[in-house]
């Protein structure tokens, strides 16, 4: 049998990195993912945003080897992921909640996990432990929900895997907490540059990490691309009512908020420099709008166009 450690991790990671291809994954009653396709650049931190149920989590899995997909292929360095050991030690995926560790304590946690990542860098755990204030004696099962997740930001950053997936790793963290994941996570990846995925609901604060974002919708990739192109989407507009309802009667709006006389329209689409310019010559202010607020304005649209069809 080969030794993992022997090999050098960065075979796998100097080819192509995880890629989807048609991938579906369907639950009882529809649910799941839905022909996804998908390739993710190499040595980027990804951000990956949806509403609850959207099928994030089962996408992580998925490219993780832990479900198999129904139909599609899933890659990691042009290897399906299912059928080769050394895929598996690249990919490290630190689910929600861990149910295997429950019984174990952290310091019996983190020698299995040196054993199953081959980059496994225990000073960084230890470093971690630290920071965290975490008693490596105590049991899983004994944690906070925020231990619990502190313990798998442990896992996804000490196994230093060449992907590491981290599904909503900051739920339970207190804000100073949350801090300090994210400069450690800054701090490593500089030194030791890999692809990180990480699924938030707070995008407002981590959207500063992400390179990439990909935005998931009812299983479905809705956008998969820089972070700066999402945020160019869309813009705020704001100018008197009169004039902008006039402006705007053939337009359709993410958001509209009215502010005495005034009127504030979010609008999609507003990457056209001349068409910022066209705004900006009639008078109307453009401000841009936070990550946040355009990833809930989409959700609110989302669920108003699902209640228009389930209405029909
Ligand atoms: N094992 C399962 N059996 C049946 N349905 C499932 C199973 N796992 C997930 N689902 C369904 O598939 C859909 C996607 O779930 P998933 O957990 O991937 O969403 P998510 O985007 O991660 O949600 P959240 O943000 O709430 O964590 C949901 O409707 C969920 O109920």
């Amino acid at each position: 049998m080969t030794d993992l450690r022997e090999e050098s991790s960065e075979d796998v990671h100097s080819t192509t990195g995880m890629e989807l291809f048609r991938v579906s994954r369907v639950f009882r009653g529809g649910q799941g993912v839905h022909d996804v396709s998908l390739v993710l650049k190499s040595q980027a931190i990804h951000g990956m945003i949806g509403a609850n149920g959207s099928g994030k989590s089962t996408l992580l899995a998925l490219m993780a080897g832990q479900q198999f997909p129904d139909s599609g292929q899933v890659l990691y360095g042009g290897i399906p992921v299912h059928e080769h050991a050394h895929t598996l030690s690249n990919i490290c995926l630190v689910k929600t909640h861990e149910r295997s560790w429950e019984n174990y304590t952290l310091k019996q946690i983190f020698s299995f996990a040196a054993l199953l990542y081959p980059n496994w860098d225990a000073g960084l755990a230890g470093e971690l432990m630290d920071k965290f204030q975490l008693n490596a004696k105590k049991k899983y099962k004994q944690l906070s929900r925020g231990g619990q997740s502190m313990a798998g930001i442990i896992k996804g950053m000490a196994s230093r895997a060449p992907l590491t997936l981290l599904d909503e790793p900051v739920i339970g963290l207190d804000a100073s907490m949350r801090e300090i994941f994210y400069k450690a996570l800054l701090a490593d990846y500089s030194m030791f540059p890999r692809t990180f995925v990480m699924t938030t609901h707070l995008i407002d604060e981590s959207e500063n990490l992400f390179e990439y974002m990909t935005y998931i919708k009812k299983g479905n990739v809705a956008y998969h691309g820089p972070v700066e192109d999402l945020s160019a989407k869309a813009s705020y507009l704001t100018g008197t009512s009169s004039l902008l309802e006039e402006l705007t009667k053939d337009k359709r709006t993410l958001h509209v908020e009215r502010l005495g006389g005034r009127l504030l329209l979010a609008l999609e689409d507003l990457s056209d420099p001349s068409e910022r310019k066209h705004w900006l010559d009639k008078g109307v202010e453009l401000s841009p709008i936070s990550l946040q607020k355009l990833f809930v304005y989409m959700t609110q649209r989302d669920a108003a166009n699902n209640e228009r069809e389930g209405n029909r």
